[in-house]
């Protein structure tokens, strides 16, 4: 049964309010999206306080990041939403936020991944069912052109179909799932293993 655009419009609505409210999506950062068709995004537009979205506040676009929607503007990020659409045909809703962990531990990283292994909420991420697993996460430099930051991603998601996210250092998380409550299922997981992780390395520099 497919989801009707109001639906999907509340979803991005209801998220928006959530991931506010953590203090994972700040100011007017982040922008959220769900797949309206195969071939169609339904996705936030530019420049909206995330957590006072409105039924109005969302446009579609075609997967190549075009407006269908003229006089509506389009996140600045839609091409690393629709290329996730395009990538894989089953991720239905994907997520981008700006949480102070996901922006300091993509700072202090300089390897160009972080790596999580044997944290029993690795199991939160599609896909994953132990702890015994390794979750390996890329760090994009943060870039303001995106249709080249999309670029330098392709390769990494074409290389690694089993990838569950990616940050752009100093910016933030990208995440994705089936539907709705699986993206924001895993931005939870991340959000948790980001605490951890800056927790582990704060106290093993004492
Ligand atoms: C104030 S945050 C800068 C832009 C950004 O990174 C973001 O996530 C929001 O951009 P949008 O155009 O989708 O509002
Ligand atoms: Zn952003």
């Amino acid at each position: 049964m497919s989801l009707t655009r109001e639906h999907l419009a509340q979803e991005i609505i209801d998220a928006g309010r959530f991931l506010y409210g953590r203090g994972w999506s700040p100011a007017t950062s982040s922008n959220y999206s769900t797949r309206l068709s195969p071939t169609e995004a339904l996705l936030t537009v530019s420049g909206k306080h995330k957590g006072q979205l409105g039924l109005d506040d969302v446009l579609a676009t075609d997967l190549a990041g075009n407006s269908l929607e003229p006089g509506k503007k389009p996140s600045a990020e839609t091409l690393l939403h629709t290329q996730l659409y395009s990538w894989r045909p089953e991720i239905g809703a994907v997520l981008h936020t700006h949480s102070v962990n996901a922006t300091v531990l993509s700072r202090l990283t300089p390897q160009d991944f972080i790596e999580f292994e044997d944290y029993e909420l690795q199991k939160a991420f599609s896909g994953v069912t132990t702890h015994e697993s390794r979750v390996r996460v890329p760090i994009f430099d943060n870039d303001q052109d995106i249709a080249r930051l999309a670029a330098k991603v392709q390769p990494w998601l074409e290389a690694h179909p089993d990838c569950v996210g990616y940050l752009i250092r100093g910016h933030g998380l990208y995440t994705w799932g089936a539907r709705m409550s699986d993206a924001l299922r895993q931005i939870e997981a991340f959000e948790f293993l980001f605490e951890c992780e800056l927790k582990t390395r704060s106290l093993s520099h004492r």
